[in-house]
């Protein structure tokens, strides 16, 4: 299982690496890969687990914050969260986006970054997207709220990009041009 130690930081070069797509029908090591990203954000949302292992909760993680250069991610929201979300997303990406914006109020967390970074994050407020699951069958679905945000910032790991890079430098809570705060 994966755990706090296998997840690289904020300065380690594959976090600023562009993933590589991944070949089907996936190797037995990108499939495993690809559940043991699923089990952590189910493990870390769990306090026992959290407790036992000493885990960060989330609802994201991709393949690059385990040090492996490929584009795959695992969003996961508990059915009590009260959004409806739980996917392997393989050679993700937003085919269209609306061009309202939406933030995090309380500024985004994330797994490879060690300290609380203030600052609203503008991200498309509804998006499109499309991604293969396991078996490589592409799925589409529009997605909105916090997992339209979880999206983003995980599809953002595979390219490279960190939440902080969005935030405004002069000002980090400046208001975003036609935008919603989600809390
Ligand atoms: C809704 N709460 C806020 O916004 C928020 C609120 C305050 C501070 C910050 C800094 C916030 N920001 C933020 N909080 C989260 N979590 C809240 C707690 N939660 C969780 C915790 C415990 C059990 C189960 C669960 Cl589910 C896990 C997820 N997650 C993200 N991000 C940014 S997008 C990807 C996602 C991610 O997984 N990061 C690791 N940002
Ligand atoms: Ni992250």
């Amino acid at each position: 299982m994966i755990l706090m130690k296998d997840i690289v930081r904020e300065g380690h070069p594959t976090l600023r690496q562009r993933a590589e797509e991944v070949k089907f029908p996936l190797s037995a090591e990108d499939k495993k890969l690809a559940e043991e990203l699923m089990e952590y954000v189910v493990n870390s949302q769990d306090e026992e687990m959290i407790e036992k292992y000493d885990l960060r909760p989330g609802v994201g993680i991709a393949a690059p914050q385990v040090n492996v250069a490929k584009r795959i991610f695992a969003i996961h929201f508990d059915e009590d969260s009260g959004e409806n979300l739980s996917i392997i997303a393989i050679n993700p990406k937003i085919v269209s986006h609306s061009v309202e914006k939406a933030y995090l109020a309380s500024g985004e967390g994330c797994l490879s970054v060690d300290r609380f970074i203030p600052g609203y994050v503008p991200r498309y407020a509804r998006i499109t997207v499309k991604a293969s699951d396991l078996e490589g069958k592409e799925y589409k679905m529009r997605l909105k709220g916090l997992p339209a945000i979880a999206f983003q910032h995980e599809l953002d790991h595979l390219n490279g990009v960190m939440f902080f890079d969005h935030i405004n430098p002069d000002n980090p809570f400046a208001e975003i041009e036609n935008a919603i705060a989600i809390s």
